[in-house]
């Protein structure tokens, strides 16, 4: 194994840290900040993240309130609960997990959340602010991703960077924030033809499938730096990436693993983004 693993989890940590400093001085100043998750459904995995997301907002003080609704809430009833959150002055970040059952329109949930409490970074609002280079709320995984590739200070300007994947949460957005860097982008998805033609050409791989392990090395460009999105929880219960760790490590420069990689990111950026929110900066 020749590359360098990229923490994710320490990373965060050390991030945690540094946060938790700043609530100390924001409650001094009389505001304490508030993240607001809603849950519907009982989705093991979500039910999951929803707990990484308290366990680290109540490390770095951040008040974290969790409503749990049932799968059967009709999206009238979610509107009106936003809308409630949106009105309210104690709260500053409003998070509804994702995915959302089918009968509720994942898009009218997203729009009714207010943009200057939508730490998750969807809302069309601010979507527009980070295309055209605007202080806003950065979607969380996207963030993470950039946050852990100038923690290592890896070059971005000029670079090649592949993106595997087209979401609205990552594949989208990462490749707008990288584009800000001065990236050269390229957007590789289901229906590309050849993805090796494009992968071994890229200085930084950023893999959002949701299939494990199937980047490995033959589609790596010699010293590339290598990002996992990917979660998927195999029949064992382990998790793992959509990266093939040991094949892709022997042939990259850097590496993120899975877990302790993008998912730790994911969740200290989201606290970042309430701390903004809770000091009115958007
Ligand atoms: N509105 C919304 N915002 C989100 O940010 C959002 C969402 N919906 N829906 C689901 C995805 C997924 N997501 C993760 C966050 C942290 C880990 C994470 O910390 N993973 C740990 C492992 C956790 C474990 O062991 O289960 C790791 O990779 O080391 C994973 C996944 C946020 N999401």
């Amino acid at each position: 194994m020749s590359a360098q693993i990229i923490n994710g989890k320490d990373l965060a940590q050390e991030l945690r840290l540094e946060m938790k400093e700043e609530v100390v001085k924001l409650k001094d100043t009389g505001v304490n900040p508030n993240l607001t998750v809603i849950l519907v459904g009982d989705n093991p995995a979500s039910r999951s993240y929803v707990k990484g997301k308290e366990k680290a907002s109540a490390q770095v003080g951040i008040q974290s309130e969790v409503i749990e609704l049932s799968s059967s809430v009709t999206e009238e009833k979610l509107l009106e609960i936003i809308h409630k959150l949106n009105e309210d002055p104690s709260v500053h970040g409003i998070l509804v997990q994702l995915p959302l059952p089918d009968h509720i329109h994942e898009q009218h949930i997203i729009e009714a959340i207010s943009p200057t409490k939508d730490v998750d970074g969807f809302h069309p609002i601010n979507i527009g602010r980070m295309m055209t280079g605007q202080d806003t709320f950065l979607p969380c995984t996207p963030f993470g991703i950039i946050t852990m590739l100038k923690s290592k200070s890896i070059p971005i300007a000029g670079k090649h960077v592949v993106i595997i994947g087209r979401s609205n949460i990552v594949g989208k957005p990462v490749g707008q924030l990288l584009l800000n860097e001065n990236a050269t982008v390229t957007h590789c998805h289901s229906r590309t033809s050849n993805l090796k033609e494009y992968t071994t050409k890229a200085d930084i791989l950023i893999v959002a499938i949701g299939k494990p392990n199937i980047i490995d090395k033959e589609y790596l460009k010699a010293n590339a730096v290598v990002i996992d999105v990917g979660i998927n929880r195999l029949d064992n219960g382990s998790l793992t990436g959509d990266v093939d760790f040991d094949s892709a490590a022997s042939k990259a420069s850097y590496i993120t693993p899975v877990p302790k990689g993008v998912g730790p990111m994911t969740i200290a950026m989201l606290l970042h983004n309430t701390i903004k929110a809770a000091k009115g900066l958007t």
